[in-house]
């Protein structure tokens, strides 16, 4: 091979090199990438200028500041860029970084022509991801999120904010090469043209960049709602028994009859389809829901194979080898004849692939599945998600916004047992060691 040596699938490394003027919601894209690369267990991580900048000096800059004649200022803004590049680098080579993502407007060829030789010096394979954009309402949109949230405008009157923003912008379209194929032919790159409305693909080179590709060409930005249940208390739950397919409890059937006025009560009249499990308990507690019903085989519960059926205690008693390897390390341990969390994560790709993609979705599935989805819109860490506390009888609302996901909790008010373990508990009765770290990450308490 030549200088530009492309580095093998072991030690593939990408530079997503985002591109596009402010307000085009690359942030936005950056860490939806950084999320989903993460909870498939793909090390990702997002370097963004911006953050540089500020912590170099320029924290509050007005407008002038992103004059591209502004000598003093563009020498900031070059060294904010060269700091973010070197922290990258370091990450690739100290932490096994995969998949690095420089967010940043990178407007210029010149800016992205010196990526582009320091990505090849270091055998690191870029693609450019530009998010072009012309629909006045999502840039409004997006201006709206900018000047509330961000640190560059903080405590800055709204509309102040707005008329320096815009101006900002204007001094970025007066430089601003956006990519094309006349010059950038031979390079990896993807246009998003707003949002995913047009999609211009060229050069993909590896398996990886093409599922960032797919993924981004799903995602939209059109404000929506993700409501998560878990179905109602069922017998098995009541005989703390796992897994099964029994049917539910009275008082699951009292929260599968309220069910209908907590979601009415939270989504007003929006139009909503309900995904379910093929399992007789999330069925029974959606029956009621007024809405078009999707029943997805991927939503079924983790299967505890050999385990299936029985409670922690007999576990416990007759594979204690396995109980304890769950304790340990809950997120990696597939049951005998069954799956681990990671299996399920897998199997829920195309899920939350479609979830991507949806509008308003009420997903009434399962506590392991549950905590699955909740830890892709939440950011939890794969050592964490397992050990999450999902109460039976609560409705939860995720809002994903540009800058994380916001969640609300309604509860039904109606009592259910709790299927709640902690790690380190034996449930012989002697307590192992210290489970607090692990409580309820969702509602502060311990579980239900
Ligand atoms: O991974 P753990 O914490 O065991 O939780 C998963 C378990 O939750 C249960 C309840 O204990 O879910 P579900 O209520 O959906 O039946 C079991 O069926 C399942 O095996």
């Amino acid at each position: 091979m030549g200088v530009y040596t492309v580095s093998s699938v072991e030690n593939l490394r990408i530079c997503v090199v985002m591109v596009g003027l402010p307000a085009r919601g690359k942030s936005f894209i950056s860490q939806k990438i950084v999320r989903y690369l993460s909870w498939l267990s793909i090390k990702a991580k997002c370097f963004n200028v911006g953050s540089y900048r500020r912590q170099i000096g320029a924290a509050h800059p007005s407008a002038d500041f992103f004059d591209f004649k502004n000598e003093e200022a563009f020498r900031i803004r070059e060294n904010a860029v060269t700091q973010a590049v070197e922290d990258m680098m370091k990450w690739y080579e100290d932490d096994n970084g995969v998949v690095g993502i420089l967010d940043a407007t990178n407007t210029t060829r010149s800016r992205r022509d010196w990526i582009l030789k320091l990505c090849r010096e270091n055998a690191i394979e870029p693609m450019f991801l530009e998010s072009w954009c012309d629909d006045q309402e999502m840039i409004l949109r997006n201006i709206s999120d900018v000047k509330t949230c961000s640190p560059d405008y903080e405590g800055v009157d709204p509309e102040k904010a707005t008329s320096d923003f815009l101006q900002r912008i204007g001094k970025y379209e007066k430089v601003y090469q956006p990519l094309d194929l006349d010059h950038d032919k031979n390079l990896t790159f993807v246009k998003l043209v707003n949002v995913a409305q047009e999609v211009i693909v060229n050069q993909i080179q590896t398996y990886l960049e093409s599922r960032i590709v797919f993924y981004v060409m799903n995602l939209h930005i059109r404000p929506r709602f993700i409501w998560l249940s878990r179905h109602g208390e069922s017998i098995y739950n009541v005989e703390k028994k796992i897994g099964g397919d029994s049917s539910l409890s009275p008082r699951g059937m009292q929260y599968a009859a309220k069910l209908p006025e907590l979601v009415r009560e939270s989504a007003g009249d929006a139009d909503l389809t309900v995904w379910t499990s093929t399992l007789c308990r999330t069925q029974q507690s959606a029956q009621y829901l007024p809405y078009k019903q999707l029943q997805w085989k991927a939503l079924d519960e983790l299967d505890a194979g050999v385990c299936d059926g029985m409670t922690y205690e007999e576990i416990e008693e007759k594979y204690p080898e396995d109980f304890k390897a769950r304790d340990e390390d809950k997120y990696e341990y597939r049951y005998p004849g069954g799956e681990s969390y990671r299996d399920v994560v897998i199997r829920l790709e195309p899920i939350i692939m479609e979830l991507e993609r949806q509008e308003n979705i009420l997903i009434v599935t399962h506590q392991a599945v549950l905590r699955c989805i909740y830890a892709y819109f939440m950011n939890v860490p794969q050592e964490e998600s397992p050990w999450m506390s999902i109460p039976l009888h609560t409705l939860i609302r995720l809002e994903p916004r540009a800058y994380g996901t916001e969640v609300k909790r309604i509860k039904a008010n109606i009592p259910a047992v709790s299927t709640y373990k902690e790690k380190g508990t034996s449930q012989l009765g002697e307590s192992v060691n210290d489970a607090t770290k692990y409580r309820n990450l969702l509602t502060g308490e311990g579980g239900n």
